[in-house]
């Protein structure tokens, strides 16, 4: 069994072979740490998540790299420690959002089922490493100084005659495209329009270091340079996956993928290139800017974080998802069953017919259609859901989580059902109906069998 994987820059689904089966690595794009992440943001981790997890089920736990940084230095850190913290010094503000932020992404992906990345480096903590590479392309003459910022030339690396991709391959442009459709009130210091930031001056009270290639003022790194700094730091030069939303091909991946190639005289900087596709409401993408968004937290107050990692799953992670309320309760029916099935069933490997799907690029609707054919083999189900992420709770925390959610009073419904046991022993059949409906009504459903009568709450 092989596994193949879409690789957005050569455009087509390849076998997956890698560099070295006993150190297996990928590297994810991370969040911006300055306010809850919505759903959509998600979509990623939860991927990336699946694919992790297959990768150790495959290579062995020991053998696989998943590293997601995480971005501490950005402007909207700034402006939100600016506005959240005004009496602190900005240095202090910063940590503050940065800290806060960083541990409800945590709680929230926590939530949603994700195993812990192996390494979560901070972009803050890799400024060294950021200063090296932009020496390096500097000195290669990719990259220059003007008016203390340094910028990388597209150009430069299009001009040099080697081993080095072409600029634009991974998003499938064409530079001379780009260079005609730049806009035209462009940065005074650039050389040419498409030249992009490696490294700029801070305003005062901003956080600086010291700044490369000779620039006595003091400094900060462009967003691209961070991520080229903590690939290298935790994975290499060169590398099996890299991995993000579809929204992060151009420009983000392609820089880092000049700057790392550029930097350590490379072909590639990973193997295979992988994106995620758009979570959507009503046909828009869900993003911060057009305000259409529903953050995990909030998501989390109504929903398990299962059912919210099911219902990203339905879909196979390049196809758009539209996020509705229907599906939501879908899945939530879907959850309620396989706990009930199997989660407190000893689970066995996880079966063939879930991971043959998941072997070709993902694709996780299809290995879920194979669970719903599971639901006669409790201890294969089991180890199935297990090996995607699934059924972290027992059968009875699930179902009381669930009550408790429903407001629904336990103790209540237990007098309610013994009244109605006790109806029925008289054949009072009119009063035990009653009964019965008065539950339907209050969201509770009962079965009777030979042992007795259980209940649960109707989703
Ligand atoms: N609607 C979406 N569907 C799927 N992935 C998304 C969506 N929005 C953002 N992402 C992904 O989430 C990750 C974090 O992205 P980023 O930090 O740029 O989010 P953001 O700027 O808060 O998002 P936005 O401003 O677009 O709402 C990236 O991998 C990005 O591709
Ligand atoms: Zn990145």
């Amino acid at each position: 069994m092989e596994l193949r994987l879409y690789d957005t820059l050569s455009r087509e689904k390849r076998t997956f072979v890698p560099l070295d089966a006993n150190n297996v690595r990928m590297y994810v794009c991370g969040p911006t740490v300055y306010d809850f992440a919505h759903i959509g943001n998600a979509r990623p981790v939860i991927v990336f998540d699946v694919l992790f997890r297959l990768l150790r089920h495959l290579y062995g736990e020991a053998h696989v790299k998943y590293v997601r940084n995480i971005t501490d230095v950005d402007d909207k850190i700034n402006d939100r420690a600016a506005r959240d913290f005004p009496g602190l010094p900005l240095n202090e503000a910063i940590r503050k959002v940065t800290e806060q932020t960083g541990k409800q992404f945590h709680a929230d992906v926590d939530a949603l089922g994700c195993l812990r990345p192996t390494v979560e480096p901070r972009a803050t903590e890799h400024i060294g490493e950021m200063r090296e590479i932009i020496e390096r392309l500097v000195a290669g003459g990719f990259a220059y100084v003007a008016e203390d910022h340094v910028l990388f030339s597209p150009q430069a690396m299009n001009a040099a005659n080697s081993v080095l991709p072409r600029y634009g391959a991974l998003s499938n442009r064409s530079l001379d495209e780009m260079i005609a459709g730049a806009r035209v009130d462009v940065a005074p210091y650039k050389k040419d329009n498409t030249d992009f930031v490696l490294w700029k001056p801070s305003k005062p009270g901003e956080p600086s270091w010291p700044s490369p290639a000779g620039i006595a003022a003091q400094g900060r790194p462009g967003w691209h340079i961070e991520c080229s700094a903590m690939a290298w730091k935790h994975l290499g030069e060169h590398f099996d996956i890299h991995g993000g939303g579809i929204d992060l091909v151009f420009p983000h991946h392609e820089n880092e993928v000049a700057q790392t190639c550029c930097a350590f005289h490379r072909e590639r900087m990973a193997n295979t290139w992988m994106h995620n596709g758009f979570l959507q409401v009503e046909g828009e993408k869900m993003s911060k800017s057009l305000g259409n968004f529903i953050t995990i937290h909030e998501l989390l107050a109504d929903w398990p974080g299962e059912v919210l990692r099911l219902n990203m799953l339905k879909t196979q992670y390049r196809s758009p998802i539209d996020w509705t309320m229907k599906s939501l309760e879908e899945s939530a029916k879907t959850l309620d069953d396989w706990y009930r099935v199997a989660a407190d069933v000893a689970p066995t490997e996880p079966a063939a017919s879930v991971i043959e799907p998941l072997l070709d690029d993902l694709n996780t609707p299809q290995a879920i259609t194979a669970l719903h054919g599971l639901r006669g083999d409790a201890a294969a189900l089991s180890g199935s859901l297990r090996l995607l992420g699934f059924l972290a709770e027992s059968a009875a925390q699930w179902e009381g989580r669930k009550q408790q959610a429903s407001g629904v009073d336990a103790k209540e419904v237990e007098r309610l059902i013994a009244e109605r046991t006790a109806a029925r022993s008289r054949k009072d059949f009119k009063e035990s109906d009653r009964i019965r409906d008065l539950l339907a009504a209050m969201g509770v459903a009962i079965k009777d069998s030979k042992e007795g009568t259980t209940w649960e709450i109707a989703r």
